[in-house]
């Protein structure tokens, strides 16, 4: 593995990006193919790494070393795991800066943005360091007199992480912590254009001291081949997957002959709703932050914006006003609030779905074209959205904020609901009797209330329909890595 000095040179410790992939307290630093794939900033194209372009020899190695190390690390004490997670929460706090900047020179992110990941996943290292030392059983009442019955919580075992590029270090610390509190053993995919944030955490692992085995990191090009053994391989006892939900259908088909545990953080298409009795500068507030975080590539961002017949004019005019503000550039300088897209391919699919909306009638009213330089696309408003268009119905992944005007309570909770996806939803409204009944008839996993953010440790993160199954975070995160074993005593 080589590192250039577009990465080194930006760091205050250099030593943080380790050589290679992680297996066994070991950096491996070749391919048995001896192959190697180069990670790029989206923003310059600088080549900031070559890491070995690992597969399905390594997995293999890495699964062994977790399925070994197992049995010793949740034979520690709860308080012992905790401690661990605990030093590597510091560790990443202390670090952030420079986590920070690894993050957004392979992902692109906005430098603060991509500060306030790092804080958010090392939240998550806090937050189940705490829950290990809660995982409580149950005793109860025998149903004869000779019974005594009792309740205990064990860890499933090896799991298999597979996560995204878009939070390459949040998404990695919301299973890894729970799984290391659990007392599971953990190995990681992450994905090939931003894995130098997952390999800085295993740094700071190693710093840590957990033991080798316990967590293992397998970079690769080939993400099929490391899924399939991954999925096949019968001492991996659970999968949990951060991505699309084309791939979690793979995932699920290919784990369903081992009837492996399975924990799914799938696609999204939030709808974000403003109603007519709605605080109109909060909910563009609210718009904004929930659409352009991440130049809109998260899983939570407003996807639909409908907004009520009564202030939809006042409504677009100040989102357009608040939208020509946003600074777009590179995300390593001060001020820029909107980074590039990952990839060309990614830049390709929002003129598409911009592309069809156009042709369907919609009207662009700012932005709607990609800048021509490298991967960057302004922030783009449509107005006349319909029910018909392509963006109406996928994952736009960029900074596109199309308007769908409404009129009625009901017609709105009907669009809204009217996906395969059921992530995250918001909406802004005041009647109190409103408000709550269109809570519940919302078909998603997490509804933002006059609020356009709703990322925190301490809440379950996770969605319905084909959103996928499982919760990340809260007291609900850490069941995803427990097995319930019930014991049935005579006495
Ligand atoms: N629900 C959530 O919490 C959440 C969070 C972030 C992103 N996402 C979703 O992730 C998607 C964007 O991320 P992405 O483009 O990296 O998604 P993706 O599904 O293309 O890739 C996700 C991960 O899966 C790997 N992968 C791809 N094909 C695979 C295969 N056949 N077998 C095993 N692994 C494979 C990738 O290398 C990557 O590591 C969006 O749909 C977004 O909504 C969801
Ligand atoms: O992309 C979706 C992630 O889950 C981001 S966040 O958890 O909402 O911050």
């Amino acid at each position: 593995m080589t590192l250039t000095s577009a990465l080194t040179d930006r760091l205050k410790e250099p030593r943080l990006i380790a050589a290679g992939g992680f297996i066994n307290g070991k950096w491996n630093t070749v391919s048995s193919r001896g192959k190697v794939f180069r990670v790029a900033n989206p923003a310059t194209g600088e080549v900031l790494a070559q890491i070995p372009d690992l597969s399905t020899h390594a997995t293999h190695e890495a699964i062994d070393a977790a399925h070994a190390a197992q049995p010793g690390w949740a034979a520690k004490s709860a308080k012992e795991r905790a401690d661990l997670l605990k030093k590597l929460n510091r560790l990443m706090v202390e670090n952030a800066d420079d986590l920070a900047t690894i993050l957004t020179l392979e992902m692109g992110k906005p430098w603060k943005e991509a500060h306030g990941e790092v804080l958010y996943g090392a939240s998550f290292i806090e937050w189940f360091a705490e829950e290990a030392r809660r995982v409580y059983g149950d005793t109860i009442p025998g149903h004869t007199a000779n019974t005594r019955i009792s309740v205990i919580k064990q860890p499933v075992g090896v799991v298999g992480v597979i996560t995204p590029w878009n939070f390459p270090n949040a998404m990695l610390a919301r299973k890894l912590a729970p799984a290391l509190a659990a007392g599971c053993t953990v190995v990681s995919k992450p994905a090939s254009e931003t894995p130098l944030s997952a390999l800085a955490i295993a740094r700071l692992m190693e710093w840590a001291g957990f033991p080798a085995g316990v967590f293992n990191i397998v970079p690769g090009t080939d993400s099929a081949a490391i899924g399939q053994e991954l999925c096949a391989n019968p001492k991996v006892a659970k999968i949990s997957f951060t991505g699309s939900t084309n791939v979690g259908k793979i995932l699920m088909r290919q784990c369903a002959d081992g009837i492996k545990r399975m924990s799914m953080e799938l696609g999204g298409n939030a709808p974000f709703i403003v109603f007519d009795d709605a605080d109109l500068d909060a909910a563009v507030d609210g718009a904004i932050a929930s659409k352009f975080r991440n130049a809109g590539q998260t899983c939570v961002c407003a996807n639909r914006v409908y907004v009520q017949a009564g202030i939809h004019d006042a409504f677009v005019d100040r989102l357009k006003d608040r939208m020509a503000q946003l600074r777009l550039g590179n995300g390593m300088e001060e001020g820029i609030e909107l980074g590039p897209l990952i990839t060309d391919k990614a830049v390709s699919k929002v003129e598409e779905l911009v592309g069809d909306a156009r042709e369907l009638g919609a009207d662009i009213i700012m932005g709607g074209a990609p800048t021509g330089e490298r991967t960057f696309y302004p922030p783009t408003l449509l107005v006349g959205a319909t029910k018909d268009m392509r963006l109406a119905r996928e994952e736009i992944f960029g900074p596109v904020a199309p308007v769908f005007k409404f009129e009625t309570v009901e017609e709105a909770v009907e669009l809204a609901n009217a996906t395969e996806f059921g992530l995250a939803a918001y909406f802004y409204g005041k009647d109190i009797s409103k408000v709550t009944k269109v809570a519940e008839a919302l078909q998603y996993g997490i509804v933002g209330i006059n609020t356009g953010m709703i990322s925190t440790e301490v809440a379950p993160f996770g969605g319905v329909k084909q959103s996928g199954f499982g919760r990340e975070g809260s007291k609900f995160g850490i069941e995803d890595y427990l097995n319930i074993k019930y014991l049935c005593l005579a006495v």
